[in-house]
């Protein structure tokens, strides 16, 4: 694929026009906030961007990480102090699983991976978010009809391979990818919309709204632009990419495989049932994004289960925003039409519980029943809610107003979300010592056992250098009575906090032999480490 030419003039006000893709891409349109950059991030205007291209992600590997420490009662109890220091094993490996997402990278065709454009636009790196021919696809009659049924892509390549049924909830063939960001080095989510052809050049200049929007209940909206590059006229909606994030959807609709019981051996079928307290939270959540969306005079218009993305333990975001605003382009809407979006989210934000609720996309579909089914689970408290949500329109109906209603449910979110802030203060606190440490340790090995260097040999075995020697040996080479390697976390973490604060507390230095014996500061061995670290990095 050639180099993408930079944005040309001649747009509608407020769009650039978008890259041409090897010159198929003449009529692309785009609202793109990256115009004064080149498709390598280089500024057009002549500053050099900052970013280098990370062209392939690095191979992970695993053993850069260190295993989960033993569970506490096992450990000595001057061991336990090490507990300190790091984050919990779970929060770790949930956030190292996170950054593997963010790393994964391509299968090449050659390999069987999907033949996808090596770039698009300002994203290379494509990774597929579905497996192929995957879609959730549901009976015709749950197809949303405020979307045209889609062209048939005659003249489409079909590179991505990718192609499953058209979304049920946007009526056209949807992919999703994986893709990184030449200007940041970022991932994002390319949502591709397959055989759509913008009519009117307005319809993209709404994206420009829904990306002032920031609240952390949507799934930020970044551009969005059209390509040839597909071998079709496709439109691409870019958002954040969260990791792991799954679906209400997946989460709840999806029957879950039966699990082992550990106490009979037997397997056994897990319950799908959702506890109150967690349809309460997605009430609120979903709520207070309602209320932000609509006091911006837009509406959500993707009020659906797998359209709301679940990115943590019941922390839920608001994906595929202003989708429809494009695809379902209406040049003539006026504020009762906005108005009228804005009361059918209310009305899917209540479907969208009853479907939680019963564990059903097919709940709403007879809702009587499913509102009997509501009441004997959950409490009046919660059914006369989604009464409300599903009863006809009224001018009080507004999100404002379900908002008010919620008032002691938002009090406990609220609660939930302080005591998740302090458990995620105090992980972060003990890991800031760590990068401290880490500083200093590489000062170390940059000192340490230094081959020949300013043509002396002898280098970091004299002077200053011979003090941080030994307190090296002191910190890392120490044995007990009997002469056994001290192998004690908490000594090396206490030795290393005294020096990198400069404590004026002495310590005892005694070379391996025993012939020489040192009684210094931390401070002293601080100043040593620094004249040592600047020595070396003074130019020559
Ligand atoms: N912004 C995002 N960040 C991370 N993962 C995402 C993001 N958006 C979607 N995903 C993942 O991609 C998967 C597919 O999303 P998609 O919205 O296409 O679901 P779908 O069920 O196929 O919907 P549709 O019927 O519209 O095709 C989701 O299950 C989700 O895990």
């Amino acid at each position: 694929m050639g180099p993408l030419p930079n944005a040309q003039s001649g747009g509608p006000p407020g769009l650039t026009p978008a890259h041409q893709q090897s010159g198929q891409d003449q009529q692309a349109r785009a609202f793109n906030p990256y115009s004064h950059l080149d498709q390598y991030g280089q500024s057009t205007t002549g500053a050099a961007s900052s970013f280098d291209r990370p062209r392939q992600p690095p191979a992970l590997d695993h053993n850069l990480h260190t295993a989960p420490l033993p569970h506490v009662s096992n450990l000595h109890p001057h061991h336990l102090s090490s507990h300190a220091f790091f984050l919990s094993p779970s929060q770790r490996e949930e956030l190292a699983r996170r950054n593997d997402a963010i790393l994964t990278a391509p299968v090449p065709p050659e390999h069987g991976g999907p033949q996808l454009p090596e770039e698009l636009h300002v994203y290379h790196s494509l990774v597929p978010l579905e497996a192929p021919g995957h879609g959730t696809a549901l009976p015709a009659t749950l197809v949303d009809p405020r979307v045209a049924p889609p062209t048939a892509p005659g003249a489409s390549l079909h590179l991505s391979g990718m192609s499953g049924e058209p979304s049920r909830v946007f009526g056209y063939r949807t992919s999703s990818y994986k893709a990184l960001c030449t200007l940041d080095g970022k991932a994002y989510v390319l949502r591709r919309i397959e055989g759509f052809r913008l009519l009117h050049d307005n319809a993209i200049t709404v994206v420009e709204r829904w990306r002032r929007i920031r609240h952390p209940s949507i799934v930020s909206v970044r551009e969005a632009f059209t390509t040839r590059a597909f071998g079709d006229s496709s439109i691409v909606f870019v958002y954040d990419y969260h990791p792991l994030a799954t679906t209400l959807y997946g989460e709840h609709m999806v029957p879950k495989p039966p699990q082992v019981d550990r106490r009979t051996g037997r397997l056994q079928t897990v319950s799908m049932q959702i506890q109150e307290r967690t349809l309460w939270s997605y009430a609120v959540q979903l709520t207070n994004v309602l209320r932000n969306i609509h006091s911006h005079g837009l509406a959500a218009r993707c009020i659906e289960p797998s359209k709301v993305l679940r990115t943590s333990k019941n922390r839920v975001r608001l994906n595929c925003c202003s989708i429809f605003d494009v695809v379902a382009f209406d040049p003539r809407a006026n504020t009762a039409a906005v108005q009228s979006h804005q009361a059918d989210d209310l009305l899917n934000l209540g479907k969208l519980l009853v479907s939680l609720a019963c564990n059903s996309m097919g709940a709403v579909q007879n809702l009587p029943k499913s509102l009997e089914s509501i009441s004997r689970l959950y409490s009046a408290d919660f059914k006369n809610v989604v009464l409300w949500l599903v009863g006809k329109p009224s001018p009080g109906k507004t999100a404002d107003e379900l908002g008010r209603m919620l008032g002691s449910h938002i009090a406990d979110e609220v609660d939930s979300a302080l005591n998740y802030a302090d458990l995620l203060e105090s992980g972060l606190s003990k890991e800031l010592e760590n990068a401290r440490l880490v500083r200093l340790l590489c000062k170390f090995g940059f000192i340490n056992e230094r081959p020949e260097f300013d043509h002396d040999p002898r280098w970091s075995e004299t002077g200053d250098r011979y003090v941080i020697k030994l307190f090296r040996d002191h910190v890392f080479h120490a044995v007990d009575d009997t002469g056994r390697p001290l192998v004690d976390l908490s000594h090396i973490l206490s030795n290393l906090n005294k020096l990198d604060a400069g404590s004026e507390e002495r310590v005892m230095l005694t070379s391996r032999d025993a012939q020489s014996c040192l009684v210094v500061s931390y401070r002293e061995i601080k100043n040593c480490v620094e004249a040592a670290f600047q020595d070396l990095s003074r130019a020559r």
